[in-house]
This record gives C-alpha cells, structure tokens and sequence, in this order.
C-alpha cells in the first residue's frame, strides 16, 4: 500500500479554558483538552469519515490538520511536511496540498465578492498563477457543475445547495491531494445532499483527491467513505473499513449511533449526557453511557487495539469470539 496522505500521530490539541479573569486568578482548569491523543490516517485517493457527536472534536481535527488549532504535542505529516506546532513553519507546505471545507458554506463565501473572485482567491493568496481568471473561475465552476455565468454573481444569488458547490470549487482551487470537508451536506435537503455527495464522488475518480469526511450523520457517511473512524469525547474509539463498521460495529458507542441512526434515519441521539471534557469519567469514559459497563470499565481505561485486520477499537469487550457471555454490567455505571 502506498504511503497516506495525511497522517496524524498522537495529536494533541487544548484550548484555554474559563474566562481571562478565571485563568489570572487561578480558578478552575487553565486549559480543555479536546483531543488528548489522537493517530488517524487518510490513505491516497480515499475518503476517512470522521464520525460522532456534537462537541466530540471532529472539526478540531479537521482544524488542526491545516495548523488552524493548538497543537501541544504530536504530529500531522501532509505528503512530506510534518508540522509539530501550531507554529511551524511546514504549515506553508502541508497547506498549498490540502484545503478545507468549512461547515457553513454561504458564511465562507465573502458577500461582496463574486463568485468567479471567490472560487480563484485560493490561487492569488498563493501567488504564481499566471493564467486568465476569468477562464479558471469558468473551468472551476465547470468542475462542480455550474455554468460560466455564476462567476458574476454573488453568494445572496445563488441557492444553499450551488453555494455548497462553488465551496467545492474554491477548495480545488490550488489542486489539492487532501480536502477536509467539515459537515458539507449540513442543511440541504435530501435531493440536494445526494447531488452533493454524487458530484463529490466524481470529483475523486476524476482527479485521486483524498477527503477528510467530517459529519455527525452516519447514513451520509456510508455514501462516501471507504473508511470511518468514530470520536467520542476527542478520542478515536473504534475505526474500520465502512461496511464493517455497519455490519460488525464492536464498540459499544459505535452500535449505539447506529441504532440512533436506525431509529431517525440519520443523526439521531443516543441515550445519556456527554461528560464535560474538563470532567473526564475515570476509565473507559463512555462507561456512564454504557449499557454494558462492567467494575473492569470503571477501574482501567482500554487502549485502542487491532481486533480484525484494519479494525480497530477501544472496549475491553470488543472482538471477544461470539458465545463468550457478556459479564454482569456494574449497578452503579451512571456515576463517573
Ligand atoms: N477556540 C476554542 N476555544 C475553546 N474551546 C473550543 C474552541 N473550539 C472548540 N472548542 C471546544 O472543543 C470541543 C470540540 O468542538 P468541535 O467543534 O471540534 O466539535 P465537533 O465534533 O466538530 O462538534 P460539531 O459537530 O458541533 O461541530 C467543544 O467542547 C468546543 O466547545
């Protein structure tokens, strides 16, 4: 197998925490670590879902990968930059390979600006191109499926699902190898999702770019990904090939989203309230959502582990052979 093109190890990201009269006084935490730990590849030509919740740190992944978040320790190697701080200077290099996708395309769109300026921006930030404009707008619009006269109109113009594509244009803009796309069919109807996600599609046959697949709707991801890696609580629980994800899910959080999903057609909510990130639950910290929690959860945290060949997970239980009895779930399992 080739080399990944993106590949994150041990990434760690934390955020100030409290107010700025909190943090000179000394009161409560100084910092909210969101991702205390994480490793997660995105191979060549492929699309990784990243799956979870609301407020699980997806988007802080995707941040971080393009050094838009404060990495305290690990890495993210794009091709052959590997960048360690938030600082450094490979960030240039890893940048001009990879573009994001931001969740709210008509806000990412500039009002004043016309599309045709939006979609070639990318190009005159980056400096070196010397072509006529105007044909790129025309040839990236082209690409998402809009006609040349969409350069002269302005984002109030144009419907939620063409903003979405002009965002997909502008993000191919330099050629990537590698686009993170963060919620990108959020707020679109049904139809509009499917062209979406199709065109997104096409785009990989046609041009190899890899995707970084940010959502917390597990149906949308099993149209698009080859690959899912669930996050609860800013760590990786379990990660698989897609179907094995839906067909043989191992993790206890993992096989509570999908019946979520079953129950709402998308991204329903699982039963219970996600711990604060300041107040992590000792152990495995999905025990107080879990039905299956056990004393083992409550006393020692599980490492994430290779059960299958490319099926990782995070559950002490996980990958047990089937007609091995569950042991009696802990009474007290609620309270972290
Ligand atoms: N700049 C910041 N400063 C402090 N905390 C932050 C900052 N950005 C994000 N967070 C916190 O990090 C946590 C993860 O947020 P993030 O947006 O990455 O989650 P998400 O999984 O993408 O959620 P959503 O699906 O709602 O976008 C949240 O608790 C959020 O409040």
């Amino acid at each position: 197998m080739t080399r990944p093109i993106l590949e994150a190890q041990n990434l760690r990201v934390r955020y100030p925490s409290g107010t700025l009269t909190d943090r000179l006084l000394g009161r409560g935490p100084r910092h909210v670590t969101v991702l205390p730990d994480v490793s997660l590849s995105v191979e060549a030509g492929q699309t990784l879902g990243l799956i979870g919740e609301s407020g699980s740190g997806k988007t802080t992944l995707g941040r971080a990968a393009i050094g838009l978040a404060p990495i305290s320790g690990g890495s993210i190697r794009v091709g052959d930059a590997t960048a360690t701080s938030e600082d450094a200077p490979e960030w240039a290099g890893i940048r001009r390979r990879t573009s994001m996708m931001f969740q709210d395309a008509v806000a990412s769109l500039d009002p004043r600006m016309t599309l045709g300026t939006s979609v070639t921006e990318p190009l005159a930030i980056a400096g070196g191109f010397s072509g006529n404009r105007r044909d790129k707008a025309a040839e990236l619009l082209g690409l998402v499926g809009l006609s040349p006269d969409f350069a002269d109109r302005y984002p109030h113009q144009i419907s939620g699902g063409q903003a979405r594509r002009v965002t997909v244009a502008r993000a191919l803009a330099l050629e990537p190898d590698l686009v993170i796309a963060d919620e990108p069919t959020a707020g679109l109807d049904l139809s509009v999702q499917g062209e979406l996600l199709n065109l997104l599609g096409e785009l990989q046959s046609r041009l190899g770019v890899s995707f970084l697949f940010i959502t917390h709707n597990l149906s949308v991801a099993r149209h698009v990904t080859n690959r899912i890696a669930i996050m609860y609580l800013g760590r990786i629980v379990e990660e698989a090939p897609t179907e094995t994800i839906f067909s043989a899910p191992e993790h206890p959080y993992t096989r509570a989203l999908i019946g979520a999903r079953e129950a709402t057609g998308g991204g329903g909510l699982i039963e219970g309230d996600v711990p604060s990130l300041t107040r992590r639950p000792e152990g495995c910290e999905f025990r107080t959502r879990c039905p299956l929690a056990t004393d083992l959860c409550a006393a020692k945290a599980p490492a994430l582990r290779e059960i299958a060949p490319g099926h990782t997970a995070s559950c002490h239980y996980a990958g047990q052979p089937a007609g091995v009895s569950h042991p009696e779930p802990a009474a007290n399992r609620i309270s972290p």
